[in-house]
């Protein structure tokens, strides 16, 4: 596995499965927390916070639908690295298509940004980071808090009046998001890279049972949490995005693809026609990343053609009660 150990980059550092096979995911490590409060020692302000990222990562990919709904463009800007990750980590290759330099250092490398964050860094490299400008560091590298902090600290500086954590939901979403972390987002990774059979039936298993609740649950209402659109639907949405085109052929998830679910199909369509959601999805990104970047998976680097899919294709959704947010829907009715 590649990572920091002690700021040095590292391509033999311990592997990412435990002694039974299973994937085992590291804790991320910089916790730092943006808070609406005169004593916080990070503040919200405009132009002060930099996101880095990758299209093709689905924790990266929350908090760049969380910035878009909350019309948040202006106020914090972003990076965006290439999505082939070779040995040196994810790296900064302006000239290829949807990717930028480093606008805040002109870094090669993200793992530059960590080790200038924390000289000793002990970690792996991973995208989301939430960079702060003023104090030349990373508040933050876990998706989950990045989106919370986006969504709640940033309202003063937000153009769309969007909550995605509304009170009345906020321990629903809270649960909903826990509980599908292990079989979904993190069970088609556990699928992926399972090094032995039962890890990987396990795996199987969990996923497809916890579709098959939530494809149920969706039969009766339009979003995770009830009627409105919560942080809990981001956290679904970017994994759902990938999973035909990706999950479903290289992660070995092909019990059943999620355009064969009643309901999961036409909530994934009805949460990409969102205003501002769809311009945050790149497919080729998504494609490249994953085919060509886990040797161990698939060594000959061959990206898999289809299915294409129409997620542009009316979701009928809008029968059920509730709705996007209001600033969103007058977005949709123009
Ligand atoms: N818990 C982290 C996980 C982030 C993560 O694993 N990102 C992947 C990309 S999908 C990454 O950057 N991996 C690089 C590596 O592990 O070396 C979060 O949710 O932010």
């Amino acid at each position: 596995m590649n990572m920091l150990v002690d700021g040095e980059w590292r391509t033999d550092a311990a592997e990412s499965t435990d002694d039974d096979g299973a994937f085992d995911r590291q804790e991320t490590t910089f916790r730092d927390q943006v808070r609406d409060d005169p004593d916080a020692r990070f503040q919200p302000a405009a132009d002060r916070y930099h996101l880095y990222v990758s299209y093709a990562c689905p924790w990266a990919h929350r908090t760049l639908v969380t910035r878009a709904l909350k019309g948040l463009e202006d106020v914090i800007s972003v990076s965006v690295v290439d999505p082939y990750r070779e040995a040196g980590g994810w790296q900064f290759t302006p000239d290829k298509d949807g990717c930028t330099r480093d606008h805040v250092h002109d870094a090669d490398y993200l793992r530059e940004l960590y080790v200038r964050a924390d000289p000793n860094a002990t970690c792996r490299v991973t995208v989301p980071v939430l960079w702060d400008t003023q104090e030349d560091t990373i508040v933050n590298n876990e998706s989950e808090e990045i989106m919370r902090m986006l969504d709640t600290a940033f309202d003063d500086l937000a153009t769309q009046n969007v909550d995605l954590y509304p009170d009345g939901y906020r321990d629903e979403v809270d649960q909903i998001i826990d509980e599908i972390y292990d079989p979904i987002n993190n069970g088609v990774y556990r699928a992926g890279f399972a090094t032995e059979q039962e890890p990987y039936d396990k795996a199987i298993d969990d996923l497809f049972s916890a579709l098959e609740h939530w494809n149920d649950v969706l039969e009766e209402q339009r979003y995770l949490a009830g009627d409105r659109l919560t942080e809990a639907d981001i956290a679904m949405f970017t994994t759902l995005i990938r999973f035909d085109q990706v999950y479903h052929t290289h992660f070995m998830c092909n019990a059943k693809a999620i355009h064969e679910f009643s309901a999961l199909w036409p909530y994934l369509r009805d949460l990409y026609q969102t205003p501002g959601v769809a311009e945050t999805v790149n497919m080729s990104h998504i494609k490249e990343h994953y085919y060509t970047t886990h040797p161990d998976v698939n060594p000959n680097r061959i990206v898999a053609r289809g299915p294409d899919l129409a997620f542009d294709a009316p979701h009928e959704r809008d029968k059920l009660p509730g709705g996007p947010p209001d600033e969103l829907e007058s977005l949709l009715a123009e």
